[in-house]
């Protein structure tokens, strides 16, 4: 059995009660494998040489809370990845606050814990194949914690979609899509649940064997939404795959996470970033929600790839992740049904070549009803909407038209090539569109082809985590226009090169952002 200890408060036992919980029905589905596992206590010379002094060699990346290194442990029988993040639990600089998104009362993003904190105390409950499971922590001479976790060597799956010359076929993006939900329904089938909050392409890591693993539980909230840490903790994400209902910590739920899965499908479909300022409106939803809507499942493909041969696989997909972005929560299936729908599709996918002949000889074939239009709110909406016009058309989609700070659009209707360039919000300005109605009508109008509406240039880093800003005015703009998203430069990013998103839901302006309320 192994003992964790992170700090008085939160001393972790790897025999926690909810894992004999699990252990003693082990016929739940999905079960994650709660068995006892040790979490090694790593000392930070050890870390220090594995890391080859945490050495540019070794770096694998940053993100939002640290650095990550690849560390060569036991002889070279272990390989891990070492996250070092840029926060301890004592630290109060305004550096330091800055770097770890924090409000300004504490340091610490969910009720007095760090990211990493929260991280080891999360991922030393639960193990699964298809989460980038925790090996072990140390914690330095200033109390920083160090996580070390299993490495990753096939990178993330925003670069396999974004950046890699040979795009994946529908056959491993439906794979992937099915291994994420099957990671993100194990956590949710935890007792308590875990509700990630910060999933997306980037945060999915591929295995040695190309395996989806789901990764970074900095975010992750542990918990009954009526328990008091779920309660008292600020709404937090990522821009792009954040649930639009998730204003309070209320608010939050299962749900969000299949907001944010549903993003991430669209993504898989598409390739398009979650925000896309090539592209207008540069909402992945606000561009396929109403595609989808009409049926225009072909024109949601990713182009490098072009449609499935076999039409209804595409449907389906579509039609899932519109599903999963619904705007109210309780209309979004719930994972272990995204689970369901996604095996059948890959089902679907893995037909022989000949079970799809007839349609190409030209023989009609029904479609198998998996996911129906008729089972599906969509429809109903789109037949609404149809009736009603476009003004109707803003409630199917959750997330609106991200406004652009500079109007300067190019000529429409040119051609842009699908850019590579990465959706970030650095130096835009974004809001959720207080008439999301015209930009949805307009793709709607235009949903023939892909909208290309040239846009100024502009150089995108990768979307990162958000924190929380806090501001009365912010959540008055949140009331007043449904949900809003400010992105601008943050002066107290320090060295951090990524201009911060904040979403403000309480009481005192960050200073960074006053200016701009
Ligand atoms: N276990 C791992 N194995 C290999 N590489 C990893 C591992 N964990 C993270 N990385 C890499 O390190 C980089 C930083 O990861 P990290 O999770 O800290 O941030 P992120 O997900 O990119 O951004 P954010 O913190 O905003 O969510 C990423 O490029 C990621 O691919």
């Amino acid at each position: 059995m192994g003992y964790l200890s992170c700090n008085a408060e939160s001393a972790i036992a790897t025999c926690d009660p909810y894992n004999w919980d699990r252990i003693k029905k082990p016929k739940l589905r999905n079960k994650p494998n709660n068995k006892l596992f040790k979490i090694r206590e790593f000392s930070h010379s050890e870390l220090e040489s594995a890391t080859n002094g945490f050495s540019a060699q070794s770096f694998l990346g940053k993100g939002s809370h640290g650095s990550v290194y690849r560390a060569v442990l036991d002889d070279g029988k272990l390989i891990a990845a070492v996250k070092r993040t840029t926060i301890s639990s004592t630290s109060t600089t305004p550096e330091e606050h800055s770097h770890a998104f924090c409000n300004n009362r504490t340091n610490c993003n969910n009720n007095g814990t760090t990211p990493a904190e929260n991280e080891i105390e999360i991922l030393s409950r639960i193990r699964n194949p298809r989460l980038v499971n925790l090996l072990g922590f140390c914690v330095d001479s200033k109390e920083k914690k160090l996580i070390v976790v299993e490495f990753m060597p096939n990178g993330s799956l925003y670069d396999l979609l974004h950046s890699s010359p040979r795009p994946p076929g529908w056959t491993r993006r439906v794979r992937l899509a099915l291994q994420i939900a099957k990671a993100v329904e194990s956590l949710h089938a935890s007792n308590p649940p875990v509700i990630h909050r910060d999933i997306k392409s980037s945060n999915v890591l591929l295995d040695q064997t190309w395996n989806a693993r789901l990764g970074d539980f900095g975010l992750a909230l542990r918990g009954h939404v009526e328990d008091v840490r779920v309660r008292c903790t600020p709404p937090a994400g990522t821009l792009g795959y954040l649930d639009p209902g998730y204003l309070a910590p209320a608010d939050l739920s299962t749900k969000s996470d299949v907001f944010s899965f549903g993003i991430l499908l669209l993504e898989i479909i598409s390739g398009r970033n979650a925000i896309d300022v090539n592209y207008s409106p540069p909402s992945v939803v606000d561009w396929a929600v109403p595609l989808i809507r009409y049926g225009e499942f072909a024109g949601i493909c990713d182009p490098r790839i072009g449609p499935h041969g076999d039409p209804s696989v595409i449907r389906q997909l579509a039609v899932l992740a519109a599903r999963c972005v619904r705007s109210t929560a309780e209309k979004r299936p719930a994972m272990a049904e995204v689970v369901d729908c996604l095996k059948t599709i890959s089902k679907r996918v893995h037909a022989p070549i000949w079970s799809n002949l007839g349609r190409r000889v030209g023989r009609e074939r029904k479609p198998a009803p998996l996911i129906t239009w008729e089972a599906c709110d969509v429809s109903e909406e789109m037949a609404k909407s149809s009736k009603l016009g476009n003004r109707r058309n803003r409630k199917v989609s959750s997330v609106s038209g991200a406004e652009l700070e500079t109007k300067t659009i190019g000529t429409p209707g040119e051609r842009v090539p699908r850019s590579k360039s990465i959706g970030s919000v650095s130096e835009i300005k974004m809001g959720l569109d207080p008439n999301p109605g015209v930009n949805q009508a307009a793709a709607v109008g235009r949903r023939k082809h892909e909208l290309a509406v040239k846009m100024p240039v502009v150089r995108l880093s990768k979307s990162r985590s958000m924190g929380v800003l806090q501001s009365t005015r912010l959540q008055v703009h949140c009331k007043e226009r449904g949900f809003m998203f400010k992105v601008v430069k943050n002066p107290n990013v320090g060295d951090l090169d990524e201009s911060k998103l904040l979403i403000g839901l309480d009481k005192e302006p960050h200073k960074g952002l006053e200016s701009l309320m």
